[in-house]
């Protein structure tokens, strides 16, 4: 059992129209690092889904009717909470996902930014006065509520993927159906806990686990009561609901798969790369979208910065998430871990060489060695796929042109990482650069202050900063004639 502060923080209920709903159905929550069960949730169907999507759609009226300053002062308060009960939304992520408590903790602090910023940006949805085209006319634009949002959210942030998406949500006054990963909805529904003692109206903020996303997603993207799909997932599955809601032209969101490059000249500052690129590659094991998925160092540093990620990689400590000093935790589950082995193999058979790591670790389940790898190439399906795990593929290159090439030989376009000292260099690189972010000379550039989102098939929208209500929004122009 967890230990927790506030025990009522883990719940297992459906949260629909502001009632705790059982069906009698549940489907099993598990603690990645042990195997062991933490919960029975409570599995929705598709006609509980269709009544929370009626409830959402029955609040929608009286939610966008309140002042952004009324819909802010409860986001506020949402905020509150979640800092007050921090150390418990930590301890029930780590449990059902496996990150160390340090980074859970992390997590939800940056979620709750989410909520604090648009909080404060309920305020100041501004619409527009246009100079008449004619004598008589006078233009207003306005900025309202697209209405019923549906979110689709992955397992390796449960918390924030969430938050980064209800928040601005809510801020204009739009209501939400959230069904978070049926491997981590614990972190979602104790957001509903709080939610719920922040004072959101019933029906505002729904979360319906489930155990069958596809059927679930196929209700939300066909239900004509849901104005927008904001998704978080892999690109496959984003194609797969784009697709669906075209019947019903919805409005999409979407964040989705990454291949991050994370490039070395030789001009750089070596020992920072190093601390970048452990940041930028090891976090959550790996299991982040803006992970750098593909490590090009320039040949002048290729050896010293080789040696000195290995020495920094082989002294990472793997374990459970629970345990004091742990830096990496367990992979989510054995598909996550097979299709680790599935690129490291592929990549030592077309001649990549292991410099640390490599190996499933000792404590066995899903824990795998922090990894890096030399003599990469393009032949390798590293360059190309999302790995998602624990490796750093070492890549060498000659010149800015052939490491800029090589960085943008990819379908998705999320994020992008490059060290160098040389102003104009940085400014060609960052301009020339296929994704939607880019970080420079540091390996950290996720912030509620900034859109975060990419090109390509990494996703369209923003979330966070001030773009990110415009997807929720939809705007109203207004002609008013006869003016003398
Ligand atoms: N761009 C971002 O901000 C971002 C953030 C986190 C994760 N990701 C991406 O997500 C992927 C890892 O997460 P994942 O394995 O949970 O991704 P996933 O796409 O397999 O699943 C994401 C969510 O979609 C649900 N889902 C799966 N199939 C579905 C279907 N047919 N219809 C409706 N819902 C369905 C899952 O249950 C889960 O809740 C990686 O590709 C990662 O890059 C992107
Ligand atoms: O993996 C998905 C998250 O968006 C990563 S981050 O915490 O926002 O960098």
């Amino acid at each position: 059992m967890l230990k927790l502060n506030d025990p009522a923080l883990l719940e297992t209920r459906a949260y629909v129209n502001g009632e705790w709903i059982e069906t009698g159905r549940t489907f099993a929550v598990f603690n990645p690092a042990t195997g062991d069960k933490i919960a029975d949730v409570t599995d929705l169907g598709v006609d509980d889904v269709s009544r929370a999507i009626d409830k959402a759609y029955d609040a929608r009226a009286s939610w966008a009717a309140k002042t952004g300053k009324e819909r802010g002062a409860v986001l506020r308060k949402w905020f509150d909470l979640i800092l007050e009960n921090a150390d418990d939304l930590a301890t029930i992520l780590t449990a059902e996902m496996g990150k160390p408590l340090a980074e859970a903790k992390g997590e939800i602090l940056y979620g709750a930014s989410y909520v604090e910023w648009f909080a404060e940006e309920a305020k100041r949805i501004y619409g527009d006065v246009i100079p008449g085209h004619q004598p008589d006319k006078r233009i207003v634009v306005l900025k309202q509520p697209v209405g019923v949002v549906g979110s689709i959210t992955p397992w390796n942030f449960p918390n924030a993927m969430i938050a980064r998406k209800v928040a601005p949500a809510l801020a204009v006054g739009c209501t939400f159906v959230a069904r978070p990963a049926e491997l981590t909805p614990l972190s979602a529904l104790a957001m509903a806990v709080l939610g719920e003692r922040a004072g959101l109206p019933q029906g505002v903020f729904n979360v319906i686990p489930s155990i069958d996303a596809s059927a679930i997603g196929k209700e939300l993207c066909a239900n004509p009561k849901v104005a927008k799909i904001t998704f978080t997932g892999s690109t496959r599955v984003g194609k797969i609901l784009m697709e669906q809601g075209a019947a019903t032209i919805k409005k999409v969101s979407m964040e989705l798969g990454g291949n991050a490059p994370f490039i070395v000249f030789d001009d750089a500052d070596v020992d920072a790369a190093v601390e970048g690129a452990l940041i930028a590659k090891y976090r959550n094991a790996g299991q982040t979208c803006v992970c750098a998925n593909r490590i090009y160092v320039q040949s002048g540093v290729y050896k010293e910065f080789s040696e000195k990620l290995s020495k920094r990689v082989a002294a990472l400590s793997v374990g459970d998430g629970f345990q004091d000093g742990v830096a990496i935790g367990p992979l989510i589950n054995e598909a996550a871990l097979s299709k680790v082995e599935a690129h490291l193999s592929d990549a030592i058979a077309k001649g990549a060489r292991i410099a640390t790591g490599g190996q499933r670790h000792a404590l066995g389940g899903t824990f795998f060695q922090p990894t890096v790898v030399t003599d990469v190439n393009r032949s390798m399906i590293v360059q190309h796929e999302e790995t998602f795990g624990p490796i750093a593929p070492l890549f060498e290159f000659e010149t800015e042109d052939e490491a800029v090439e090589l960085a943008n030989d990819t379908e998705f376009g999320l994020a992008g990482y490059f060290y160098s000292k040389d102003i104009s260099r940085v400014w060609r690189v960052a301009e020339r650069l296929e994704t939607g972010m880019v970080g420079i000379n540091t390996g950290l550039i996720s912030t509620e202050v900034a859109p975060f989102g990419g090109v390509k098939q990494s996703g369209q929208g923003r979330e966070g900063s001030k773009y990110g209500a415009d997807d929720y929004l939809e705007l109203k122009y207004m002609c008013f004639g006869e003016i003398h």
